[in-house]
Formats: C-alpha cells, sequence, structure tokens
C-alpha cells in the first residue's frame, strides 16, 4: 500500500525560512511488517513489532534498515524510534542467531549490524527514543543511537549487560556507551553487566527524561524531537558528528576486521556453552 503525507516546512520546521511543501511517499508496502511507519505532522514514527520481545534477527536489522533508508529516501527530517510490543522497547541481538550459526548467516547478521549501527549513528535526521520497555544490550544500543532518549517509568531495564551473557560489547556498542554516559560509568557497567532501572539511567544520563506512563512519554517525545527539527540542520548534524564522527570511522575502517573478530569470538566453544546456558535460562522462566 503506498502511502502519501505532505509535510509543510512552515508547520514542521518554523525556523525554515521556506514555504516549500514537501511530499513524502512512504512506500510501507515493501517494507517488512517487522517495523511499522507512521507519518506524522513533520516526522515519523519508527515502532518495532515483533512479538514477543522485539529481538533483532537479521530480517528485524534489515527491516529497521530498510525502514530508515526509506525515510532518508523521502528527506524526512525526523523520527522517533519505540516499540509496538507492550512493556518491551528490544530485548537486544537475537540470540539465536549467536547459537549454533551457520558461518553465512552469522557474518550476514553481523554485517547487517554493524551497517545499521553507521545508518542510525550517523544519521542526518533528528532522532528521539521513546523507550517503552525493556532495552538490554542491543536494545539499549539502538536507543543510544538517537538524540534524545525518553523512558517510561516502570519496571523496565536498560544497559549493556553482555558480560553476564559471557560477551563482550563489542567496541563500537562500547563507543557509543562511553559517548552517552562517559568513561567512568561506562567502564563499571560495561564489566558488571549492569541494567539499569529509569531512575538510575536518568542519573548516570543513559536516558534524558523519565515519564510516569506511555501516554506522558509519547507527549515529551514528540515536544523533545520538534526542539531538535527547529536548530537549522546543517548546524545541528554537523554538531552531532563533532562527537560521533571518530567512532563511526573506527568502524568503517575496520568493518571486515570486527567481522572476523565477532565471528571467531561467538563461535568459541566458551561462548557457544555460555549462549546455551542462557538460552536455557530465558526458557525455564516460563
Ligand atoms: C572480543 C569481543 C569481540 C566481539 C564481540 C563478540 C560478541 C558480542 C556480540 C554481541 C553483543 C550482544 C548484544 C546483545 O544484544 S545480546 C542479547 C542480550 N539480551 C538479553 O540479555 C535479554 C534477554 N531477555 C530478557 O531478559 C527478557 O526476555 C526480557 C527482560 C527482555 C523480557 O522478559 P519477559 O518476561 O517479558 O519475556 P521472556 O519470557 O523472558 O521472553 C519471551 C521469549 O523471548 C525469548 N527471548 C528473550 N530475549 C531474547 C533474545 N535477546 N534473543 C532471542 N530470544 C529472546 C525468550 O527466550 C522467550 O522465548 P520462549 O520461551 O520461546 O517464549
Amino acid at each position: 500500500m503506498m502511502s502519501l503525507v505532505t509535510f509543510t516546512r512552515n508547520n514542521a520546521l518554523p525556523l525554515l525560512r521556506t514555504s516549500i511543501t514537501v511530499r513524502i511517499q512512504l512506500n510501507s508496502a515493501s517494507l517488512s511488517s517487522l517495523v511499522r511507519l507512521e507519518e506524522k505532522q513533520g516526522y515519523a514514527v519508527v515502532a518495532m513489532h515483533k512479538p514477543p520481545v522485539n529481538s533483532l534477527s537479521l530480517e528485524m536489522i534489515q527491516a529497521l534498515s530498510e525502514s530508515l533508508s526509506e525515510l532518508e529516501k523521502n528527506k524526512c527530517k525526523g523520527f522517533i524510534l519505540t516499540s509496538a510490543c507492550p512493556g518491551i522497547f528490544s530485548a537486544g541481538l537475537d540470540i539465536r542467531e549467536m547459537y549454533q550459526p551457520t558461518e553465512e548467516r552469522l557474518k550476514e547478521f553481523w554485517s547487517s549490524l554493524q551497517t545499521l549501527w553507521l545508518q542510525l549513528y550517523g544519521s542526518k535526521m533528528a532522532s528521539v527514543a521513546l523507550i517503552n520497555g525493556h532495552a538490554p544490550a542491543g536494545g539499549c544500543l539502538l536507543a543510544m543511537c538517537c538524540d534524545s532518549r525518553i523512558m517510561v517509568n516502570g519496571k523496565s531495564k536498560i544497559g549493556l549487560n553482555e558480560t553476564k551473557l559471557g560477551i563482550v560489547a563489542p567496541f563500537w556498542f562500547k563507543d557509543t556507551f562511553v559517548n552517552t554516559i562517559g568513561v567512568r560509568q561506562s567502564e563499571r557497567a560495561l564489566q558488571l553487566g549492569s541494567l539499569f532501572t529509569p531512575d538510575e539511567a536518568l542519573k548516570i544520563g543513559l536516558v534524558d527524561r523519565v515519564l510516569p506512563d506511555p501516554e506522558a512519554a509519547t507527549a515529551v517525545a514528540e515536544s523533545e524531537l520538534k526542539e531538535f527539527l527547529q536548530i537549522p540542520a546543517m548546524a545541528r548534524y554537523l554538531s552531532k558528528m563533532r562527537i560521533r564522527e571518530a567512532a563511526l570511522k573506527d568502524l568503517l575502517e575496520n568493518r571486515e576486521k570486527d567481522l572476523n573478530t565477532f565471528v571467531n569470538f561467538a563461535t568459541t566453544d566458551a561462548v557457544q556453552k555460555g549462549l546455551g546456558i542462557y538460552l536455557q535460562s530465558l526458557a525455564k522462566k516460563n
């Protein structure tokens, strides 16, 4: 189904001295059902929808990438990244992709994740993560790639908990973490695999606002995004790149090496054993 939306720059971006009407066509037919794209006045909502926990499988990662490309193609200025699965933002990487994998799929999985991170962390679009549920590991990474993070209060937790699975956050996860919460907090939290409550996350700067319920959080996410969109786009983007470009460059220049490191590490007996135990513990819970 082809949908059409009209973005009037006068409304969406008050600081731009132009009244050009930008017509945006989001070709949702070609996009996967794993991601729901909703067009709003001057921005888009990207909602992950892979029940039960929005785990980032190869298909989910590619669907997110395609959605961002679709927005870029349509000259969308900003988006809210959130979840359409109640209580879950994203459970992070789909552990089943890393457990007893074929080498070919494992490589495609990791390479797609690298692409998604480069796209999201380096995006010209302004973005707000509306974290309406748990956001461990890869889920936290997605949120950190956005320009602002609004979290709904409750039992959900956020953080990079990789060490708890017996794995290590890759250097670009770490760089994103350090750029968000600083070196000391990152060093401690990475080692401990800490998952933070919304209030704890607020205290260390991992999220920017905590709201009592999804409705309040949505309203704040919208006004936050509009604030970002009011800044002249080029100045805002180049300022963001001042902070992010070194990390982006590092992965761009070391993609192949990072891929090989990941494949070698993930397929060791020790890591496979650890992932198997972790998957069992998740299954046992139910
Ligand atoms: C030297 C270093 C070099 C290179 C680096 C190498 C390796 C590093 C690689 C990657 C970094 C990893 C990043 C990651 O993102 S790893 C994933 C981390 N995620 C988690 O630990 C979250 C696990 N899940 C949970 O804690 C809970 O599910 C959650 C709190 C999110 C939700 O709880 P809830 O009670 O609502 O649901 P559950 O009943 O637990 O789960 C439902 C269902 O979903 C399955 N599940 C959950 N999470 C995952 C997942 N991440 N992947 C796959 N499947 C998942 C769970 O097993 C249940 O399945 P079923 O029993 O079949 O219903």
